[in-house]
């Protein structure tokens, strides 16, 4: 079900944005790393003006082509003050050129600073406002739900961890729970019934509330997704695709770590029309003038592995 809600705010839902991006650009996300020994192969320095300039250059070069970036925050944090300025101007240029903004920030913790995370990454009147942000939901998806609310209430949308493509999360991810309504799932699977509910939920709420939603429009796509890495099998974890035909996937893994892009409709199956494709490294490795040529190569190989 999908989860279409009346944002109060400026945005229209994260997820009707979404699904009308992907219409128009495909389904491949941009991530922006700026790496050390990039910005070295750039010809960069490695600052915060170097992250910028690597940022700035990156956005230029896909606007138009691909529906969504994703600025890896940690990437910007390491200078401080000066990094968060930088990410600013990424994401504001971004902005301006129409390209969606994924602030792969990671945050998790209690309720109440969660609520300050959704300030800092939500309110229409802050420097850092994107349009979705990755969380980790290790605290339970529980502590969330101030956040989940505010991204709603804002036309935001967030990507929760499930399972993820690094492979030391399998033993954490991959653990059964032993109690509580998800008893006998995995980790994994346990947030993805987690934030399947929740979007059901937002979505019941838009009926009763006599919202339009969803259900009017040709296709459309919930607001809170998951992060389901391109690197693992999802039958391990006990995760359906047919479940997820309407919820956004980040999906990482793509290029540096090893996925094929030939390959996203065997990973996904049934929901492989609401993956993002989502490669960093590759993206950028044949320098600044190659970065237009990787995403439009990158686009044209899922456009036809899906066709
Ligand atoms: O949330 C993410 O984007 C993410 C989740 C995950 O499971 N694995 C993962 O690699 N990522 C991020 O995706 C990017 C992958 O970069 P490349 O391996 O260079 O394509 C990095 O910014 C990671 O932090």
């Amino acid at each position: 079900m999908s989860g279409e809600v009346a944002p109060s705010g400026a945005r229209p839902s994260f997820g009707s944005r979404l699904a009308r991006a992907f219409d128009e650009f495909g389904q491949l996300c941009v991530g922006i790393d700026p790496h050390p020994y990039l910005l070295g192969d750039w010809g960069l320095p490695v600052s915060a003006e170097g992250a910028r300039s690597f940022g700035l250059a990156v956005v230029e070069a896909v606007a138009g082509l691909v529906p969504i970036v994703k600025p890896q925050v940690a990437f910007f944090e390491r200078y401080g003050s000066k990094g968060f300025a930088a990410l600013e101007d990424v994401i504001q240029a971004a902005r301006d050129a129409r390209l969606l903004v994924i602030a792969d920030a990671k945050r998790g913790d209690i309720g109440t600073t969660m609520d300050s995370y959704a300030q800092a990454w939500f309110d229409e009147s802050s420097p850092l406002r994107a349009d979705a942000v990755t969380v980790a939901a290790y605290q339970g998806l529980g502590a969330n739900a101030g956040f989940l609310r505010t991204a709603r209430e804002t036309g935001g949308g967030v990507f929760v961890l499930a399972a993820t493509s690094n492979p030391e999360a399998r033993d954490t991810q991959l653990a059964r729970i032993d109690s509580g309504p998800r008893a006998g799932k995995t980790v994994a699977a346990g947030i993805v019934d987690d934030v399947l509910h929740d979007n059901d939920a937002a979505a019941d709420q838009d009926v009763s509330s006599g919202h339009p939603g969803a259900a009017t429009r040709a296709r459309s796509l919930d607001s809170i997704g998951l992060v389901l890495g391109a690197t693992v099998d999802l039958d391990d974890y006990g995760i359906r695709t047919r479940d997820l035909t309407s919820t956004p996937i980040l999906a990482p893994g793509f290029g540096a770590q090893g996925a094929l892009y030939s390959d996203v409709a065997r990973l996904y199956g049934e929901a492989a029309g609401s993956v993002l494709v989502s490669a960093s490294r590759s993206m950028v490795a044949a320098g600044r003038s190659g970065v237009a040529a990787a995403a439009r190569q990158a686009t044209e190989e899922v456009r036809t592995c899906l066709a």
